[in-house]
């Protein structure tokens, strides 16, 4: 994934995009920088006032001291008042940017294609998410009032020094754009070491998230100090990268400080030599040189600011990263023709077709760079009604074509299309036709109500139970203390697997999609749960047009076809006596993983009935 790109082309092609964030909130912003305003007032008027001040004194004027006091005091209160009005604007501005930037990529994570996210980290997006948003964000806040406010006060501080002496003023100024460009070498430098301190840091987020959800292996195989050693390690080479950064924010701002120290000493020097000579009284001096430190910290606060811009930028590229990637549907990530052949719909007028796959070619990407094709021409018509089983050896396939069928991969070549319509060109409707059940179901934490009604926001309390009832669910959570209203903790986490396969199988009674993919769990459950889960898949699975991808002898068996996939290809397709005739590679599996799971049940009953 592209993520660094030259920093003022990234700058100009970043900045607009940012700011376009800011556009419904553009009233707070306008007042924000309105009301900077007072921050400038306050920074000149202590120059002014220091000045009034002396001089007031040199004259002794007693009742001029009193008036400009009680006028300081007021003015005080005044620009104070602004100053926390502009940081409460600035701040409400900020954070609403930086929610709807982070609430786009939150949306954006879930369009973009399905085989993208696979190749990254969750724990990498969880920190594009958080960190680098936030400091994208963050960047407009330095741009916007930090740089825009230093050049106004350069602005207003350079025309109130020019009154005073021009030549000097002048010197103060033209060395500003030294003391900023001194700064600049770093760059780079400073911008690199960012993308690579967010990238560290992201795999960081992922190590320690991938320890927490793994625990249970963890501490069963005593990995604690592996991992330890493996999260030290890691954390030891973001040190060494952020300490290189610190080393260059330092020499940063020390180059810059340098500079703007030399030329201060220098125009002091210039204007207490003016003074002695009669031409400035101490007042003017002293306001002088206040006003050339007004004219010249911009410059160093620029310089730095400009750091800060750097660092910002690595974090928005990484964002930006995923936010220009093309929406699932929209890909073609092949240069080779797909196929033209519009989406046949089968002639006979009596048979619906559920599910075709026409020509389907599919390579998944892999993390290396290299793609070996998968799928290379497949062709397959689910007729509305039948129940198909998909069996083959490990690695054949079945997974991928399952996710193929729901969308969440796209044929490089080919046309997949679901009771007609084209999976890719109608990802919406047609996913609302599907109800996919993954061998290993996904809950949220949550109760259980908000679990099964997952996908039927609108499901009234009477059809949850119903899809509950029918899960064969209904009977454990009545059980519960809080019945529908228990919590289940993160992933389901206080259920057993058989419970948790009941509430997806009631999830997806309540979607009552027409066309149900199936991946048949293999995970060894008790005999009564598995009884209880294989009743309520049958029933779900009664008519509806199912595909399986079938572990267990009984649901080949009473499939209307079995599809047999090795290697990415339809090798095999029939009954299963037809299959079994051929005595080819489904008479193959048959003897090794279904007779296998048959005999296992013959014994699980025979022991049972002589217990
Ligand atoms: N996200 C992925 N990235 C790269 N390769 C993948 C990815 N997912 C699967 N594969 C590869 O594609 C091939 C088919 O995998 P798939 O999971 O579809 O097989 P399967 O028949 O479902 O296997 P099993 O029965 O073991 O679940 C395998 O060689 C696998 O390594």
């Amino acid at each position: 994934m592209k993520e660094t790109s030259s920093s003022a082309q990234s700058l100009k092609y970043i900045l607009p995009r940012l700011i376009s964030y800011s556009i419904p909130y553009r009233i707070g912003l306008i007042l924000a920088i309105l009301l900077l305003s007072a921050n400038l007032v306050m920074d000149i008027g202590f120059a002014v006032v220091q000045q009034v001040f002396i001089d007031t004194i040199n004259n002794s004027s007693m009742d001029a001291l009193m008036r400009a006091t009680v006028i300081c005091a007021i003015a005080c209160v005044i620009i104070i008042c602004c100053i926390m009005l502009q940081h409460y604007f600035r701040y409400v501005v900020q954070s609403r940017m930086s929610w709807d930037f982070r609430a786009k990529l939150f949306d954006k994570s879930h369009r973009i294609p399905f085989s993208h996210v696979q190749s990254m980290h969750s724990g990498d997006l969880t920190s594009r998410n958080n960190k680098d948003a936030g400091m994208a964000i963050g960047m407009i806040n330095s741009i916007v009032y930090d740089l825009g406010y230093n050049l106004l006060l350069c602005f207003v501080s350079f025309l109130y020094l020019a009154q005073m002496d021009v030549w000097i003023a002048l010197l103060a100024l033209g060395s500003g754009p030294i003391v900023f460009l001194s700064g600049r070498f770093f760059d780079r430098k400073l911008r690199k070491l960012s993308t690579e301190i967010y990238k560290k840091e992201a795999e960081l987020r992922g190590l320690l998230q991938e320890t927490l959800q793994g625990m249970k292996v963890v501490r069963a195989f005593a990995l604690e100090d592996v991992l330890l050693n493996r999260y030290v390690l890691e954390r030891e080479k973001l040190n060494q990268l952020q300490r290189k950064r610190t080393i260059i924010n330092g020499l940063l701002w020390q180059s810059s400080a340098f500079v703007n120290n030399l030329v201060l000493v220098t125009c002091a020097g210039l204007i207490a030599m003016s003074a002695i000579k009669g031409g400035t009284t101490t007042g003017e001096v002293l306001a002088f040189i206040i006003l050339m430190g007004r004219v010249q910290w911009p410059f160093v606060h620029m310089s730095q600011t400009w750091g800060g811009v750097q660092e910002a930028l690595g974090a928005a590229d990484r964002v930006f990263a995923i936010l220009e990637m093309p929406d699932e549907g929209d890909l073609k990530t092949s240069s080779e023709p797909t196929s033209s052949e519009p989406t046949t719909i089968p002639v006979d007028s009596d048979v619906i077709t559920a599910l075709s796959l026409e020509n389907v070619h599919y390579r998944h990407p892999s993390l290396d760079g290299s793609e070996s094709s998968l799928f290379t021409g497949i062709h397959l018509n689910i007729a509305a009604g039948e129940t198909i089983a998909v069996v083959g050896p490990s690695g054949s396939g079945k997974t991928t074509l399952a996710r193929l069928c729901c969308g969440l991969y796209e044929p490089h070549i080919g046309n997949i299309s679901i009771y007609g319509k084209c999976v890719h060109d109608q990802l919406e409707e047609t996913r609302a036709m599907i109800t996919y059940v993954p061998q290993t179901p996904y809950l949220f934490s949550g109760t259980i109500r908000d679990n099964i009604a997952f996908s039927a926001s609108d499901a009234t309390e009477e059809e949850i139970i119903e899809a509950a009832r029918l899960a064969g669910a209904e009977d454990f959570i009545s059980k519960m203390p809080a019945g529908y209203d228990t919590l289940i903790g993160e992933h389901g986490s206080t259920l057993s697997g058989g419970q948790r396969q009941r509430i997806a199988i009631a999830r997806a009674f309540l979607r009552n999609a027409p066309l149900l993919l199936l991946d048949e769990a293999t995970s060894a459950l008790d005999n009564e749960s598995e009884r209880i889960v294989q009743q309520s898949l049958d029933l779900l699975m009664k008519d509806r047009t199912t595909v399986v991808i079938a572990h267990r002898l009984s649901t080949v068996r009473e499939a209307t076809r079995i599809i047999v996939l090795d290697q990415g290809r339809i090798i095999e397709e029939g009954s299963h006596e037809t299959l079994l005739a051929l005595n080819g590679l489904y008479a193959e599996l048959y003897n090794i993983q279904f007779r296998s799971s048959e005999d296992e049940i013959i014994d699980k009953i025979s022991s049972f009935s002589s217990s």
